[in-house]
């Protein structure tokens, strides 16, 4: 009977990939990856990897390889780990629905190394018995068909979300566990105590960059030379500030300067920005909606973040529209609403 852990990641994108590489590298875990689009070429052929943490890999394979979380069910394994790496987009998926086949109660850990904010909440409702990890990537890696191309160290920062009804000890032995089967001398993983605190640190960045620069179509660069860093951008970050006051987390000093100085000498595209240049739904509930909706439960006044979330809804919208996701009938229908 083999003695390694049995973890199971959702997810083999860009950051998924080098994940579960991170994970084979270390050798302590029976490692089984669910891979949807890719399918059929990763199971022939592996995954070519060009990685600045880990050089030239070609055909690397985990050992189970699955098309789908159902599939992944099917054998009966106990997981320890499930690690959830796909883009959060709850108003497309749930993702604490997807993985429910692949859960056991009081046993599975779910890793949420994912962008956003908040994102244990649902977790907490549905799993309570289950510890609920935080991995917070700074990585820039990304898939296209089986060709892994990652630019950017993978840094992480691993803490736990802060259940209401699990013990400190539990949740902090269960994330560090997780450290020891990710960690090893090519990447850096971090622990980190304050998840609630990292993950507002991280919205600093991607709440105000990630979504103005998907608004406007620039890179980083461009923001800050077109006036809208500090126009649009910086005033915007100010209010993520005093969100997270309100709820108890102070934020360094000079966080905006080390947020505005983090793509020094990179024209960057964030992540947001380059889902809408391909046409992708955007993760906007998460690094965007919870965040207003703490700010509303707060009473903390955010306009200038409000307006840039109602039009990246309505960008959304036309992306969902253009993933075939609703269609609209030929001739538009007529509402008889009065506007005042
Ligand atoms: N890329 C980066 O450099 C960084 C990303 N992040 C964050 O990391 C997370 C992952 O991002 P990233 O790796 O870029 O995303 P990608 O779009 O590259 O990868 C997501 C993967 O998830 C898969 N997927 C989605 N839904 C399912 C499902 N139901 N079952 C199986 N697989 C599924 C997709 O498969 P399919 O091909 O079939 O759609 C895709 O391969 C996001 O939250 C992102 O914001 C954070 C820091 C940097
Ligand atoms: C800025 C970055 C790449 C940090 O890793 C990110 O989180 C994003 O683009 O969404």
């Amino acid at each position: 009977m083999s003695s390694k852990y049995n973890v199971l990641l959702i997810g083999a994108g860009g950051v998924g990939t080098i994940v579960a590489y991170g994970i084979d590298y270390v050798g302590k875990s029976n490692l089984s990856i669910v891979v949807r689009r890719d399918y059929e070429k990763v199971k022939d052929t592996g995954y070519n990897i060009d990685s600045i943490d880990y050089g030239t890999i070609e055909g690397w394979k985990p050992q189970n390889i699955y098309p789908s979380v159902e599939a992944a069910a099917t054998p009966k394994v106990v997981y320890d780990y499930v690690i959830i790496t796909t883009k959060n987009l709850p108003d497309i998926v749930k993702v604490e629905d997807l993985v429910e086949p692949v859960i056991t109660p009081g046993v599975t850990a779910v890793v949420l190394m994912q962008n956003g904010f908040d994102l244990g909440r649902p977790f907490f409702a549905k799993y309570p018995e289950n510890v609920i990890i935080s991995g917070v990537s700074h990585i820039g890696s990304h898939n296209s068909n089986g060709a892994i191309h990652q630019t950017q160290k993978d840094k992480s920062f691993v803490s736990y979300f802060e259940s209401p009804t699990l013990s400190k000890e539990v949740q902090e032995a269960k994330t560090k566990e997780f450290i020891s089967i990710y960690s090893n001398e090519k990447n850096e993983c971090n622990y980190f105590e304050n998840a609630k605190w990292y993950r507002y640190r991280k919205l600093v960045y991607n709440a105000t960059l990630n979504t103005v620069c998907a608004l406007t179509g620039v890179d980083t660069g461009r923001l800050e030379f077109s006036g809208g860093l500090e126009s649009i951008s910086i005033p915007a970050m100010r209010e993520v500030i005093a969100v997270a006051k309100a709820d108890g987390v102070e934020l360094p000093e000079d966080v905006i300067n080390a947020v505005v100085h983090s793509d020094d000498g990179d024209w960057f595209e964030p992540s947001m920005r380059v889902d809408v240049k391909k046409g992708n739904p955007i993760e906007l509930e998460v690094i965007l909606g919870n965040l207003l909706k703490v700010a509303k439960e707060l009473d903390v006044e955010t306009p200038i973040l409000t307006v840039v979330y109602n039009l990246l809804k309505v960008v959304q919208y036309r992306l969902k529209e253009g993933q075939g996701m609703f269609t609209l009938p030929e001739e538009r229908p007529i509402s008889d609403k009065f506007y005042k």
